[in-house]
C-alpha cells in the first residue's frame, strides 16, 4: 500500500540577504514516519523547520500538511492543520504546574485558552485530558510540580506533552534531547518511538547513535539542499555522507 504523505515541500527556498540558506528543497514524509533531518552546523536545518511551521516566510516554494497546501497560512493556523513543534522550554511559565501547562494546550485545541478561566466543566475536562497525556508519557508523578522543580530532561518531556495536547498529525522536534543528560536522552527518544503510529515525527538530531537507532529514514541536508535520503543503514554506508557530514575525509 502506498502511504499518503504527512508533510511535503516543493522547491522550498529561503534566501537571507542574498545568501541562500534553504535551496529548492523537495521533501516528503509519509504518514506514521519517524524521520531524522541531519546535516552539519549551519546546513539550514532549523531554518527548514521554521519554513515548515510558518515561523519564517519562504522566499519561494510550497508546503503541504496532510496534502493540504498550508503555504499561505500563519503558524497558528498550521497548528490547527495538524502541524506542531515543541515549545522552547524558556517559554514555559516556571511558576505554573506541569499539568496546568498541558491543560492550557488542551484548552487551546478545544476552543481558546481564555475559556479555561470560567467553565468548571471545561476545566475538569482539560485536566482529565492533560492527565491522560502525562500518564502516557509516564510523567503523571510530576503533574503538580512546577516546571522549575523538574530536571532538564523532564522539562523536555513536558515540551513534548504540550505539543501532543494539540493532537498533531505531524510533530517537529528540533534536537529534542539537546542538553539532556546522556543517561536520559534514550528516554526522550523511546517516548518518541512509542507515540501513536498515526503521528508522523520529523526530528533534528546531531547524535548519530540516536539517529541510527530511532529514525526509520534519514534526510541529509548540506548547504541548504537535501543531498541524500535513505534508511540508517544506507546513510551509514554512504561514503559521500561520511565525507561531508561526519568529516571522515580521505587524505592523500
Ligand atoms: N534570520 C537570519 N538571518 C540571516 N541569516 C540567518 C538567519 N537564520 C539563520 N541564518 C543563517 O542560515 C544558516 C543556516 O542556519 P540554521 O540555524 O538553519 O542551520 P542549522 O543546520 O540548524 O545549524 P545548527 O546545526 O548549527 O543548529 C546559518 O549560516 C545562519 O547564520
Amino acid at each position: 500500500m502506498i502511504r499518503a504523505s504527512a508533510l511535503r515541500t516543493r522547491q522550498l527556498t529561503k534566501i537571507f540577504n542574498g545568501t541562500t540558506v534553504v535551496s529548492d528543497v523537495d521533501f516528503e514524509m509519509k504518514v506514521g514516519s519517524r524521520q531524522a533531518l541531519i546535516g552539519p552546523n549551519g546546513a539550514g536545518k532549523t531554518t527548514f523547520i521554521n519554513l515548515l511551521t510558518g515561523n519564517l516566510p519562504p522566499t519561494k516554494g510550497a508546503v503541504w500538511v496532510n496534502e493540504r497546501d498550508v503555504t499561505q497560512l500563519p503558524a497558528h493556523r498550521r497548528v490547527k492543520a495538524g502541524l506542531a513543534r515543541t515549545f522552547q522550554i524558556n517559554s514555559l511559565l516556571r511558576e505554573l504546574s506541569v499539568i496546568e501547562h498541558v491543560q492550557l494546550a488542551v484548552a487551546e485545541r478545544v476552543g481558546g485558552g481564555s475559556r479555561m478561566i470560567g467553565g468548571r466543566a471545561l476545566k475538569r475536562q482539560t485536566a482529565e485530558a492533560a492527565y491522560d497525556i502525562l500518564e502516557s508519557l509516564k510523567l503523571e508523578s510530576t503533574a503538580i510540580s512546577s516546571i522549575a522543580e523538574l530536571s532538564y530532561g523532564r522539562q523536555r518531556l513536558v515540551e513534548i506533552a504540550i505539543a501532543l495536547a494539540l493532537r498533531p498529525s505531524v510533530l517537529l522536534l528540533d534536537e529534542p534531547a539537546a542538553g539532556v543528560h546522556p543517561a536520559d536522552s534514550h528516554a526522550v527518544f523511546e517516548l518518541i518511538e512509542r507515540l501513536p503510529s498515526d503521528v508522523s515525527v520529523l526530528f533534528i538530531e546531531h547524535d548519530m547513535k540516536l539517529v541510527a537507532r530511532f529514525a526509520q529514514r534519514i534526510s541529509v541536508l548540506v548547504a541548504g539542499q537535501i543531498v541524500v535520503e535513505g534508511s540508517p543503514q544506507e546513510i551509514a554506508s554512504n561514503s559521500f555522507v561520511r565525507d561531508i557530514y561526519l568529516g571522515h575525509r580521505h587524505h592523500g
